[in-house]
């Protein structure tokens, strides 16, 4: 049997991180936990870290498209909080959110990482953006760094 995995060491890789600003206070959490990743668990120094900053969730993929024209890097994180109101606009934006994104990574044979928060409440959020359900922008810069790393033997 072969199994082909990989590590999260990514010395020399560049990675763009893409946010989206809405929900200000939890997308910063989010980008401090990726890039804190970044450094710490895949050795990506500060230099080879570009952040975008973007809108909303909404135009993420349209950022990270354009980013993963570039040819520039290695893997994308897209960071964002998507927080239902009282409203369907909720099932709008989060949808085509993790579907276009999904599509560049596709389209560009590139790791992109989904660290978009979509969720009911605040409280839900507060959870996954640095307390006790994790750092989910910690989470999608760990996935991005072994996607590298595992596309490298395919
Ligand atoms: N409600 C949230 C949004 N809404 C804004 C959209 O993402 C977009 O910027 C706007 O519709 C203009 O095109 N964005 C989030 O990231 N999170 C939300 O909870
Ligand atoms: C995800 C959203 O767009 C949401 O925050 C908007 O809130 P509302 O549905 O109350 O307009």
């Amino acid at each position: 049997m072969q199994v082909i995995e990989a590590g999260y060491a990514a010395n020399g890789k560049k990675i763009a991180i893409v946010v989206a600003r809405f929900n200000g206070f939890i997308v910063e959490s989010l980008l401090s936990g990726a890039i804190d990743t970044l450094r710490r668990v895949g050795n990506i120094a500060e230099q080879d870290i570009t952040v975008v900053r973007i809108p909303g969730a909404f135009e993420l993929p349209l950022a990270v498209q354009r980013v993963a024209a570039t040819k520039k890097y290695d893997a994308i994180v897209a960071i964002g909080a998507v927080i239902r109101g009282g409203t369907p606009h909720f099932e709008y934006v989060s949808g085509e959110c993790v579907k276009g994104i999904a599509q560049v990574g596709m389209q560009y044979d590139l790791p992109v990482a989904f660290g978009v928060l979509t969720v009911d409440s605040i409280e839900q959020a507060i959870e996954r953006a640095g307390t006790k359900a994790g750092n989910k922008g910690g989470e999608a810069a760990m996935s991005a760094l072994e996607m590298i790393n595992v596309l490298a033997q395919l």
